[in-house]
C-alpha cells in the first residue's frame, strides 16, 4: 500500500501537534460524516501541515466518531448552541444547528504529551555514567496545555483539492472568507434579490444609492473562514448573539454582523460557492479553484442524483466526480494500525541510533 503522504496525521500520530488546526462542524447521525472522511482524505491528498479536528454535536453516534478518529481526525465534543426564541423561518430550516458552530470560538484545548529529547539524553547520561536508574516519568516528560491559536473553518460539503496551508500565515487579527454571492432563489427574501444587484457584479445593476442608502457591507459565506479561537471572543459572541434576532441565513449573517469591521476578503479560489458557476462563470477561472463548496441544492456529491436545477452541467458532473475519486481512494487512508506501528518502530529506532555509542559523548545536561 502507498505509504500515506506526510502531512497533518502524521503530526497528529506523533502527539506533536502545531498551535494551528483545520476545523469542521458535524452534526446529527445522517450521512454529513461522508463529507468530513472526504474532508480529510482530501486535506492528506494535499499534504496539509496540520490536523482536522472534527467539532460535534453529541447527537454523532459512537461509530461515526470512530471511523472518523480512524481517518486521522481529532474529534472533540461541543455543546449546541441556539438562537434565541424565534419565529424566524431560516432559508433552511436545518439552519439552526448551524447556530452550534459558534461555538468553534471556544479555545480548543487538548493535553498532550511532548517528550523531550534532552530529558532522555539526561536520563541515559545519569542511568550509565551514575549508575543512577530514576524512573521519575515526569523527568522525561512534559505535559503540555496547548491551543490552536489559528484555524481553518471548513464546512463538511467542502473539498480541498490542493494545499492551502498558506492561509495560516495571512496577518494575525482579521477575518479572512470568500464573498457570497445574492443571486440564488434562496437569497429571495433579501432587498439585494429584489433589485438584482450582487456584490460579485457590482455594475451589472447598481445599487440604488439614492434610494436605498448605502450598499449592504461585503458579505461572506461562512462555509469557509480563517479565524483565531479566543474564548473573549466567544464570550463577545453569545453576549451579542442572544440581543440578536435571527435572520433566515442564520449564524452566517450574525457571524457577517459581528465581523464586518475585521472582514478581509480572500479569492473565489479558496471556497468556491457552485451557483457562482451559472450566476458569475465570468468570475471562475476552474483550473485555478482549490476549494470546492458543494452547498448548491442537489450537488452534495453523496448524496448527488443529478435531477436538480444545474445538476447536469458538465463542470458539477466533472466536480462531483473528483470528490468521489478522493473519497474512494484508498491510498488516501489514514494509516493501518500495523502500519502505524511499523513506522512508530522506525521513529525509535532512528531516535535511539541518534543517541551516541559511549556514555563520555553523551553531553553532561546543562547545570539546572
Ligand atoms: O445534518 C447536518 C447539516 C449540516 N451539518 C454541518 O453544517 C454545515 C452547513 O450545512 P450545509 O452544508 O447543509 O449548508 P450549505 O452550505 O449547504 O448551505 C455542513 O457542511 C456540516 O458541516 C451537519 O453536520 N449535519
Ligand atoms: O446557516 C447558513 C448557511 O449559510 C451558507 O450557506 C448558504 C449560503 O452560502 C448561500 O449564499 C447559498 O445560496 C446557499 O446555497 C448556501 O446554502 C453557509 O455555506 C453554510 O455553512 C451555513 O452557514
Amino acid at each position: 500500500m502507498a505509504p500515506t503522504p506526510i502531512g497533518a496525521f502524521e503530526g497528529a500520530k506523533m502527539g506533536g501537534y502545531s498551535k494551528r488546526g483545520y476545523l469542521t462542524f458535524l452534526a446529527g447521525n445522517g450521512d454529513y460524516v461522508k463529507g468530513v472522511v472526504g474532508l480529510a482524505k482530501g486535506l492528506r491528498k494535499a499534504r496539509s501541515a496540520y490536523p482536522l479536528v472534527v467539532a460535534m454535536l453529541p447527537d454523532v453516534p459512537e461509530e461515526h466518531r470512530q471511523l472518523l478518529t480512524r481517518q486521522g481526525c481529532i474529534c472533540r465534543e461541543i455543546e449546541p448552541i441556539y438562537p434565541p426564541q424565534n419565529q424566524v423561518q431560516f432559508a433552511m430550516p436545518y439552519y439552526v444547528i448551524n447556530y452550534s458552530k459558534l461555538r468553534i470560538w471556544e479555545v480548543l484545548t487538548h493535553f498532550t504529551l511532548h517528550i523531550s529529547f534532552e530529558n532522555i539524553l539526561s536520563w541515559f547520561h545519569r542511568v550509565i555514567n551514575e549508575r543512577v536508574i530514576s524512573f521519575r516519568f515526569w523527568n522525561i516528560v512534559a505535559a503540555q496545555f496547548e491551543e490552536y491559536s489559528k484555524m481553518v473553518y471548513l464546512d463538511a460539503d467542502i473539498q480541498v483539492f490542493e494545499n492551502i496551508d498558506n492561509l495560516f500565515d495571512m496577518p494575525d487579527s482579521y477575518f479572512y472568507a470568500v464573498m457570497d454571492c445574492f443571486c440564488e432563489k434562496t437569497w429571495s427574501h433579501t432587498p439585494q434579490y429584489e433589485i438584482g444587484y450582487c456584490q460579485q457584479c457590482p455594475d451589472r445593476v447598481p445599487w440604488p444609492q439614492s434610494e436605498q442608502g448605502d450598499p449592504p457591507a461585503l458579505y461572506f459565506n461562512a462555509g469557509m473562514f480563517v479565524f483565531e479561537p479566543s474564548k473573549l471572543t466567544f464570550d463577545s459572541l453569545m453576549n451579542r448573539l442572544m440581543l440578536t434576532p435571527p435572520t433566515p441565513f442564520a449564524e452566517q449573517d450574525f457571524l457577517n454582523m459581528f465581523f464586518r469591521k475585521v472582514y478581509k476578503p480572500i479569492p473565489l479560489a479558496y471556497n468556491l460557492v457552485l451557483a457562482m458557476l451559472w450566476r458569475h462563470p465570468e468570475n471562475v477561472e476552474l483550473d485555478k479553484v482549490k476549494v470546492v463548496h458543494y452547498c448548491a441544492a442537489g450537488s452534495k456529491p453523496w448524496r448527488y442524483t443529478g435531477k436538480e436545477a444545474n445538476m447536469q452541467r458538465e463542470d458539477i458532473k466533472l466536480l462531483v466526480q473528483k470528490w468521489w475519486d478522493i473519497y474512494d481512494d484508498k491510498s488516501l487512508d489514514f494509516n493501518t494500525d500495523e502500519e502505524e506501528e511499523e513506522e512508530e518502530t522506525i521513529r525509535w529506532s532512528s531516535l535511539m541510533a541518534a543517541i551516541p555509542a559511549k556514555a563520555s559523548l553523551i553531553p553532561a545536561p546543562s547545570a539546572a
